[in-house]
């Protein structure tokens, strides 16, 4: 699991450090484990550190003090060290060590190109105290960058993204791999600030320990938490341990969705499938999916709502879900059907379209801010959501952090793949899981699906691959000391 915090928690954190380090201590601490990430970097480039050349880019603030004292390091090592002024005055005890070290300093040129030799480039412009947006000469200056091709290491985060949101506003530098202190910061897990940060490297700095299920904080899941998350069925399971998925999804008008939703739950693993859908959809279900029974009866979750169309009954098959008290997912056309109030135990899955007319909100509200908006979609409803899309998170009306799915290859966002993940979704329901966590590790289980594909599949494609998928997470689970 990787944990990551916003900009406000990560100065809150790192002022009640401070009370015992001292206002100094975490920045050496930071430029310490920088300089080693550097000089690593440099090794690896040119096979030696001395005879490199290693230009900074430095902003006003501590960031760029960071950088600075990170190249001091480096300079008495030997490196050929250049600071690049980008914004304001530099760091002071920062700008003084790197030149008492051999450093030097110049002013950013006009055309924002840098001039070789240059081994490295090191983005310290600009960390959590960045506003979105870089002003003009660092933009040009950030595309320079990119063109020319240098390798870029940046600090803390690429500059020019937002440190909370993830959004990338105008320019921003793109880095070959990120350094970051103490804890990771959200906009290295949420896309499209994630592409640009590279490999995310952090260095520890000695913070205190934190709350870290408060707001303001992320949950990533990764590959082994779902490996050790997924419910595998034991010696003694049978079809109801496993859990049966009760489906209505589909229409005469779009048949297709209730076989895909349909094919997501058999593949993932229900103990049973009822297909309680319309008849279209039902008589192709029958045909492709030998396995699915259509008779009323014993479901242990509910699936409603994908390729419903303009159903009229829509708001009634809602409430008599509801009525069951069992947990149900409700997808794309259901969400236009629920109720004031709903319970955490169950699963709204709408894309960012869906969400923002869910919240009487335009997209671009959804998308400028993710996490507020799907945070604001649990608040609202009371179901668990998760909000899909290239980052895929999921808020609990429960608790205050937010999870984050395992990240996938952008092929998987075709027509169809949503309805597939809510039958995924739907059956870890039925499995007993709680609602955050079935939209977790459903959604990570699609995406590792179609991260180990060499190539895009269609939706229904993707599904089928889910079995080998669950194997394939079982067998690490086993490796990793864990018996299913
Ligand atoms: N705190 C700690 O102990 C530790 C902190 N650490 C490091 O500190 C970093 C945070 O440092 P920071 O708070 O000084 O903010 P930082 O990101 O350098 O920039 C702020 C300056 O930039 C300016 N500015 C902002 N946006 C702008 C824009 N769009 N365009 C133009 N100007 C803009 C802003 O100006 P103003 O808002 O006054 O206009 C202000 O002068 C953090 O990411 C990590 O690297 C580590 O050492 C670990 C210990
Ligand atoms: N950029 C992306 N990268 C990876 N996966 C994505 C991306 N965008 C969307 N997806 C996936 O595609 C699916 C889209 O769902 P949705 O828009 O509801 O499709 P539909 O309703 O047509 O089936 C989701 O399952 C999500 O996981
Ligand atoms: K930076």
């Amino acid at each position: 699991m990787i944990t990551a915090a916003t900009a406000d928690a990560v100065r809150e954190l790192e002022r009640r450090t401070m009370i015992s380090t001292g206002d100094d201590a975490l920045m050496q601490r930071a430029a310490a484990g920088l300089a080693a990430v550097l000089a690593a970097e440099l090794r690896h480039r040119a096979g030696h550190l001395y005879g490199t050349a290693v230009t900074l880019l430095v902003g006003p603030g501590n960031n760029g003090g960071d950088a600075l004292f990170a190249g001091a390091r480096l300079a008495a090592r030997g490196v050929a060290v250049r600071a690049v002024r980008c914004l304001g005055r530099p760091h002071a005890a920062g700008l003084a060590a790197l030149l008492a070290a051999g450093g030097r300093v110049v002013d950013l040129p006009e055309d924002g190109r840098l001039s070789g030799p240059v081994t490295l480039v090191v983005d310290g412009v600009l960390g959590i105290g960045g506003r979105p947006g870089l002003p003009e000469p660092v933009a040009r200056l950030a595309e320079a960058v990119a063109e020319d091709g240098w390798p870029l290491v940046a600090v803390d985060l690429p500059s020019g993204v937002d440190a909370d949101t993830g959004a990338v506003a105008g320019a921003a530098f793109c880095a070959d791999r990120t350094v970051t202190f103490g804890v990771h910061k959200a906009c290295h897990l949420l896309e499209p600030a994630r592409g640009r940060c590279g490999v995310v490297e952090r260095v520890d700095i000695g913070l205190e320990a934190a709350d870290t299920t408060a707001p303001g904080w992320l949950h990533a899941l990764e590959d082994d938490d779902l490996a050790l998350g997924w419910p595998y069925p034991g010696a003694a399971s049978d079809k109801y341990a496993r859990g049966v998925v009760g489906l209505d999804a589909g229409s005469d008008q779009y048949p297709g969705a209730g076989v895909l939703s349909t094919t997501g739950a058999v593949h993932a693993g229900a103990g049973m499938v009822r297909f309680l859908g319309a008849d279209r959809p039902a008589e192709l279900v029958r045909r492709r999916l030998p396995d699915v029974v259509f008779s009323p009866g014993r479901v242990q979750a509910h699936l409603l709502g994908s390729g419903w169309g303009d159903r009229p009954d829509g708001a009634d098959v809602v409430a008599a879900a509801l009525d069951t008290g069992l947990p149900a997912v409700v997808d794309a056309d259901g969400l236009r059907f629920l109720p004031d109030h709903l319970p955490a135990s169950w699963l709204l899955t709408p894309h960012a379209g869906e969400l923002a007319r869910l919240l009487d909100r335009e997209r671009g509200w959804v998308e400028e801010d993710p996490l507020r908006a799907v945070r604001a979609a649990a608040a609202r409803t009371g179901a668990t959501v998760l909000l899909k899309g290239a980052s895929q998170l999921v808020a609990s009306p429960e608790h205050g952090w937010v999870g984050v799915a395992v990240p996938g290859p952008a092929w998987t966002a075709r027509a169809g793949s949503g309805d597939v993940l809510g039958g995924i979704c739907a059956t870890l329901l039925a499995a007993g899981l709680p609602a955050w966590r079935a939209g977790l590790l459903g959604a990570s289980v699609q995406a590792v699906a179609a991260r180990t594909h060499p190539g895009p599949l269609p939706p229904h494609a993707l599904a089928e691959r889910l079995p080998e998928t669950v194997g394939r997470l079982e067998a690490r689970a086993r490796a990793l000391g864990v018996r299913p």
